[in-house]
């Protein structure tokens, strides 16, 4: 098997974007969501000057399984050159590509108290493809604050300021009680990408993509494994003692 380049899988041509307008790779949510570890990873081993990286390399890297990465990089038409494996900068190139980073998108980011400061003054998102190109808070006393070289906007400017900027994603960081309203503004701006960190489901048209993040989510997750984990060790021949103790602890 060899390598393919873009367009060797109908549309995911870099070279060859009208192939890709009209085959764009129907991917499973699964392999999108995992696309990104991909490219974190291959961007580690592009600046340690690996050219080329296996499969089980590149899984490592990722911390996924190497069956799965080869599967998930079928679906972009790269199966990698046998013997070699991958070429690190074409695959950084096609997973771009499909993930829409060879264009920076812009963000606005709404709600600046704890949360949005922190995500105002992030520098980290400008190198993987995002710009936050506007603040919005309803608090007027935060509006004309200056936040790493942006100044506070208050709310109700954020249609008009949307259009000017052309902001393709907004990131909510108010309370729950404000967030419908706020991803009603979004929307009525035309913004057609969400991402939620309050913890509440928004209700959107169904052409607008909502992405939520709940830390609090994620460590309930990671209490089921802790429980299921302390129940394993207290079958027989487990750790016992000690699991029964961490089971009681984290089912409480
Ligand atoms: N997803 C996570 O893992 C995570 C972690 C921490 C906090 N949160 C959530 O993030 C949100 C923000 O948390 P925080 O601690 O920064 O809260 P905060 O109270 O410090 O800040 C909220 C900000 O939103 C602004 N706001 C309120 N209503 C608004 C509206 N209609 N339009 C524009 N701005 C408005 C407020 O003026 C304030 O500046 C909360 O919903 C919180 O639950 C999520």
């Amino acid at each position: 098997m060899s390598q393919q380049r873009h367009g060797s899988t109908p549309g995911n041509a870099p070279g060859d974007r009208a192939g890709a307008v009209t085959a764009f790779p129907d991917l499973p949510e699964a392999t999108i969501a995992r696309l990104p570890e991909y490219l974190r990873a291959l961007h580690n081993l592009g600046e340690g000057g690996a050219d080329t990286v296996s499969s089980e390399g590149l899984a490592a890297a990722a911390g996924v399984n190497s069956a799965k990465l080869r599967k998930d990089l079928s679906h972009l038409g790269s199966y990698g050159t046998r013997g070699v494996g991958y070429d690190v900068a074409l695959l950084i190139e096609q997973i771009e590509y499909v993930l829409g980073l060879d264009q920076r998108r812009a963000v606005c980011l709404v709600g600046l108290g704890n949360l949005g400061h922190a995500l105002a003054g992030y520098d980290g998102f400008a190198s993987r493809g995002f710009k936050i190109v506007a603040l919005f808070d309803a608090d007027v006393s935060k509006v004309g604050e200056e936040i790493q070289g942006l100044t506070v906007r208050h709310i109700e400017d954020l249609g008009r300021v949307a259009v000017e900027e052309n902001i393709a994603i907004g990131v909510i960081a108010t309370p729950a009680g404000a967030a419908q309203t706020v991803a009603d503004v979004l929307v009525d701006a035309g913004v057609t990408s969400i991402l939620n960190f309050a913890p509440c489901v928004l209700s959107v048209p169904a052409n607008v993509d909502v992405r939520k993040v709940d830390l609090a989510i994620e460590l309930q997750i990671l209490s089921f494994h802790e429980h299921r984990k302390a129940s394993l060790t207290a079958l027989p021949g487990g750790r016992s003692a000690t699991a029964a103790g961490n089971q009681e602890a984290v089912g409480s």
